[in-house]
Parts: C-alpha cells; structure tokens; sequence
C-alpha cells in the first residue's frame, strides 16, 4: 500500500496582496519539503486572500492572480521545490465576469486551484458547488466548475475540491467515488463560527464515507475584516478516523503520513460522465520526489478547547489582523470603568501587547468614582498607555451656547467622547475600538456619533452575557497561568449603566440581560417570529418591547464599525433587513 506524506500548510494570507502570499507559499513549501513532504496544500483562493468580493470583476485584478500563479510556479522551481507537487487556491476566469455586457454562459471568473509541478501548472480545478448563504455570495461572482480532476501522485489516484464541494452531498465526493480515488483534497476559506469545529469533523467523515476515500482539510488562518478563520485543518481516513488535526487560531505546518489504496486504470486522459460532473485524469506519478526517509510523520490531534477559550482566541486574531493588515501603530478607547470598555481592553491587550493601546478615562459630572477607580485599575493590571480627558469643560462649553435637555444632553457626553477620541486618533494615528456588545448593538442602546463611534469593534457579534463569561473565564486563565487577571472584579460584579444621568442603569430602559438576551438570540439568529418566540415560553409583553427596539434600531446598525464575527447570524452582512419597513410582527 502505498504511503504518502502530506503537508497541510495553514497559513495566514492577505486580501489582494498577490506577491506576499506568494512568498508564504514559497517560504511553507520549503518547510514542507524540510519535512519530507510529497505533496503541499495551501487553502482556498490562497494567492488572491478570500474573499476578494467585487476585485474578482476587475479584470486587471484576475489577470494579476493568474500571472501570479505562473510567476509562482516558475519562482518554486527556481528554489529547488519543483519536485514537491504544490496545490494552491487562485482566481482564474475563463470568460468576461458574469455582471458585464459581454459575459458567456458557462464561462466567467472561477474560484480556482492549481496543482504546480516542476515549474508549471499541471493541473487546474474549478470549484463546483459555490456557497451563497450567509457572509458568501458566490453565485455573484462565480460560474461553478463541472469537471472533477484526478492526479496521479505516486501511484495514488487524488481528487481536488474546494470548501464548499464538502459542504453537500452529491457533486464532487460522489464523482470521487466513482472515480475511485484513494485521496480527496479539500482546500478551505472557512470563516470560524462558535460550534463550526464541531460540525466540521463529522461532516468530513461523511464525505469520507460518500467518497469512499480520505480527505485532507486545510483551512486559512486569520482576520479578514469581520472573518476570521480558524484553521481546524484536518485528515480523516475513509473509515472516518481522525489521523491528523491542527490547532485552531495559529499557522501550522501539519505534515502526516497516510496510507492509501494505489490507484486501478483508468489512466491519463480517461474521461467518464458521472452525475453532472465530468472526470479528468492526469498522471504526474514518475515526477515524485524520493521517498520519506527516517521516523513516520505523525502531525497529532489537538483537542478542541472551551467556548470561551475559543472565542477569546478569535476576538483576539480578528483584532490584531485588523489593525496589523490595515496597518495601523495601535489603538485607543474609552475606558468607562465598566464590562465592555474593560473587555475589549484586554482583548486589545492580549492582540497587539499594552504598548500598542491608550485607554482613555473621559469623566463627567454623572461619572461615578468607582468607575474612574476600576478604569484606572484595569489599565493597573493590562500596563496599557492610560490617560485622563476629563468632558465636562467641553459638555459645558456646548451647554452655554446651544440650549438642550433630557437625553439630547445624554448624548451630548457620549458625543463629545467620541470628538475626543477620533481627535487622538487624528492626532497620533491610533485606530478607535468602539465596544458595543451585540446586545446593545440589537435594542440600539448606543449614541449614534457617540459611544458607536469608531473604525472597529471586537465585541460586536458578542452578547451582554457571554461578555460577562468571557471576563470571568478570562480572568479564571490568569490565573491558573499564574498571571495578573486583567479584569477588576468590581467591572465584572456592577451593575451595567451608561452614566449619562444621575444614577443611570441599563435596567432602567432595558430588560435585565438573561431576560433579553434569549429573545433576542432567538429573533435574531434564529429568526424566531414573534409566535415561534411566545411558543419557546418568554413573555409576551416583553416579547413585543424587544422586538420593537430590534425593529426600530436597524438604522444604528446599518452605520455600525465592522466587527468580528463568531456567531451563525452576525450584524451586517449575515443578517440584511430593509431599514425603512413597515413589517412588524409585535402588538
Ligand atoms: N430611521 C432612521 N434613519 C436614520 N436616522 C434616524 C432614524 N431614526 C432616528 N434617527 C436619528 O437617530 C437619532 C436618535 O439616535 P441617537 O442620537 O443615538 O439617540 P437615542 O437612540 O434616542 O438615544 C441613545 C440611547 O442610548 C443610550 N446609551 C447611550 C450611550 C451609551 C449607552 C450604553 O450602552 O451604556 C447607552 C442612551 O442612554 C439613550 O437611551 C434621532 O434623533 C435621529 O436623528
Ligand atoms: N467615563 C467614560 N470614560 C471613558 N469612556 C467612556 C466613559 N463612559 C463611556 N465611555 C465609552 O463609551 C462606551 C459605552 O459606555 P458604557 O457606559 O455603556 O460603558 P461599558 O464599558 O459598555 O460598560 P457598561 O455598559 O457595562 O456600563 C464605553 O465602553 C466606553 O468606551
Ligand atoms: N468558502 C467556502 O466555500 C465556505 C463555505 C462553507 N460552508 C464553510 O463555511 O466552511
């Protein structure tokens, strides 16, 4: 039975910065073949970064990825790793985008991967199911493959896919049985989602079962706006056992050794219909680099970790590749003294380091001295930049000129500390974290200019108390690490309140959070009407309450800073509703 060692590179790429990947590609190529390996996978749409949203109708930009792969193929050579077959994901059109006057049926951009090998492209696959649910949007811009692709890799007959092809029965796996490969390879672009990894082993056993055939899953790593992918990056043999499994939130070269059926005729050129897909073979078996000498590669099998680990890690990527891919020095924030200001602190802390994040104490007339206290104690244990812009000379400065009362002047406050803040950001070139949590961001219990002002937001897909348990367990980690924990108790213990009027509290205008959080996980990421949400048992007057700030809040949402998404149904681009819509389902 033949053996063949593989080498899952889980790597971080960028959107749009074509020469970079490609050096990743080089640089983990020529570990892998440190390593021994025989055959190198990279993730989906590696050389362009994934997604590339509407850069796949430019044509220049498609030319750039093609000529980039070409480049990198040569380049690969050139570095004596032309024997060691690479795959990697690109863009590639074989037509004008589907969205021009001039587009063909069946022909346009495709989301693409490429087997290199001695300096050329020896073969090509087009993804065939293409996603478009969610945060994907495929059908937009893809025109989906029909023509699975089998290599022959040292004797070993191999079927390429793309993410999505995993995802359904029928297509891709089937054909693969039928093509009666020994080896699937699955390249991913798979935006984490709290409980994902816990669907994806499964599903890829299943395939493996459809397939009759292991699989090997490589994912990206890395934040991409409001993505972020986790890696998760795995073998599973055609019985359905894990071989392999790489950790989640980290680069990771994981190189193992796996048995595999050799491969029965048809040779190359052989051509069969099976389902809608037709299958192509190629033969690159005699061009395999020596056999792996010396101890078996045994890549191991990282256990999942708790949620709330999980998600720390994600807010964590997802910031610091925000702030570092867009370039920015730092970051800064308004230090309120409370839960959120002190959580995302601390996730900033943990993503770029506490000299790369000013915290700001921006106290008025309504602000309590324990909150100044917990903010200053929180920038105590972190060791961030910590000032103190005191508002009220600012607050009163407006008051004396323009007339206002009631929560216009609340809002005033929130305004001013959103001046202040986007005044340092103008001024010394920090990039401003906004903390609204998912919760606030539902009810729209935020000042629209004022506290939601800013260029990102961590805890935007994170609700009220999973903060909560994300501040505990935090602190919990500290420490069993035997660490300072970042959190004062006091920010973790108090009741939330705005300070915007003398003793202000969030219970005042909202439902208790463990009241309002269940319905609105139900109305909003479960989209629970209001019927389904009375038949789940919550109470029908505060049923009608929450869904009407829902309602009434979508155009705060519609202006809100991107954020990290963790959840099946975040704001923005999961969950789209008209703003101006007169369907409402509360009394
Ligand atoms: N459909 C629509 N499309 C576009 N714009 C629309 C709109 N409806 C209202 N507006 C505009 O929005 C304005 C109202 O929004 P906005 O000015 O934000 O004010 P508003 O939502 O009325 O008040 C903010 C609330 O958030 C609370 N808050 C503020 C700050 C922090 C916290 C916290 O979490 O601790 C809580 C505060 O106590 C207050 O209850 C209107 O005056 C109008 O200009
Ligand atoms: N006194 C303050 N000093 C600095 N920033 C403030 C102050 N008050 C509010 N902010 C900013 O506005 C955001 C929203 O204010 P809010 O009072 O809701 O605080 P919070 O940190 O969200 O805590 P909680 O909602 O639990 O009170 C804060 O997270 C913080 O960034
Ligand atoms: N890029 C893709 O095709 C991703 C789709 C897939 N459902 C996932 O989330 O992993």
């Amino acid at each position: 039975m033949p053996t063949l060692r593989l080498a899952l590179c889980q790597v971080n790429p960028t959107v749009g910065d074509l020469v970079g990947n490609a050096d990743l590609v080089r640089r983990w190529t020529r570990q892998a073949a440190e390593a021994g390996a025989q055959l190198a996978l990279f993730p989906e749409l590696m050389l362009t970064g994934y997604p590339v949203e509407d850069l796949v109708f430019r044509r220049s930009f498609v030319a750039a990825s093609k000529a980039a792969l070409e480049q990198l193929a040569t380049d690969l050579a050139a570095d004596g790793l032309g024997d060691l077959p690479v795959l990697v994901g690109y863009l590639d059109a074989d037509g004008p985008p589907q969205v021009s006057a001039d587009a063909q049926p069946g022909r346009g951009a495709r989301n693409a991967a490429a087997l290199l090998h001695r300096g050329t492209v020896v073969g090509t696959y087009f993804k065939h199911h293409l996603p478009n649910y969610g945060v994907f949007d495929e059908d937009r811009y893809f025109v989906p493959g029909d023509t699975l692709l089998v290599v022959r890799i040292g004797g070993v007959d191999v079927a390429l896919t793309i993410c999505e092809d995993l995802w359904q029965a029928g297509g891709p796996f089937a054909v693969a049985r039928r093509a009666g490969v020994g080896l699937v390879l699955n390249i991913n672009g798979s935006p984490y989602e709290l409980n994902k990894d816990d669907i994806r082993l499964p599903l890829v056993r299943r395939r493996a079962a459809e397939a009759g055939a292991t699989i090997a899953y490589v994912n990206m790593v890395g934040g991409q706006d409001e993505l972020v992918y986790d890696g998760d990056s795995m073998i599973v043999d055609a019985t359905g056992a894990l071989l392999a499994r790489a950790p989640q939130f980290v680069e990771h070269l994981l190189v193992h050794d796996v048995d595999l059926p050799p491969a029965k005729e048809p040779v190359e050129g052989d051509e069969e219909i099976a389902d809608d897909m037709r299958i192509v073979h190629t033969k690159i078996s005699d061009i395999l680099p020596p056999a792996p000498t010396g101890a078996l590669a045994r890549g191991g099998i990282i256990e999942p970790v708790a949620d709330e680990a999980e998600v720390w890690q994600a807010l964590v990527l997802g910031l610091r590749d925000y702030v570092d891919k867009n370039r920015f020095p730092s970051v800064v924030l308004g230090l309120s003294g409370g839960i959120d200001s002190a959580v995302v602190a601390a996730l900033a802390v943990d993503a770029l380091g506490p000299d790369r994040v000013v915290g700001v104490s921006l106290p008025s007339q309504h602000s309590s001295a324990h909150s100044r206290a917990d903010a200053e104690e929180l920038a105590k244990r972190t060791g961030l930049d910590y000032r103190v812009e005191p508002i009220q000379p600012m607050v009163d400065a407006y008051l004396a000129n323009i007339s206002l009362s009631g929560v216009a002047v609340e809002n005033l406050q929130a305004r001013v500390r959103g001046v202040i803040l986007m005044a340092l950001s103008n001024q010394e070139g920090h990039l401003v974290l906004t903390t609204g949590n998912k919760s606030e961001l539902a009810v729209g219990y935020s000042t629209l200019y004022g506290d939601s002002v800013g260029g990102y937001n961590p805890v935007k897909d994170v609700w009220k108390t999973l903060i909560w348990r994300l501040a505990k367990w935090r602190n919990a980690d500290a420490t069993r690490r035997g660490e300072t924990p970042p959190i004062p108790e006091n920010s973790i213990g108090k009741p939330p309140s705005a300070e915007l009027s003398p003793g202000q509290l969030d219970s005042d205008s909202l439902p208790e959070y463990d009241v309002l959080d269940p319905i609105l996980i139900g109305y909003v990421d479960g989209d629970l009407g209001r019927d389904g949400l009375i038949a789940s048992g919550h109470d029908p007057a505060m049923v009608d309450k929450v869904l009407r700030m829902v309602d009434t809040a979508e155009y705060k949402r519609r202006q809100s800073a991107p954020g990290t998404k963790i959840s099946i149904k975040a704001f923005g681009r999961d969950r789209r509703l008209p703003i101006t819509n007169r369907w409402r389902e509360h009394g």
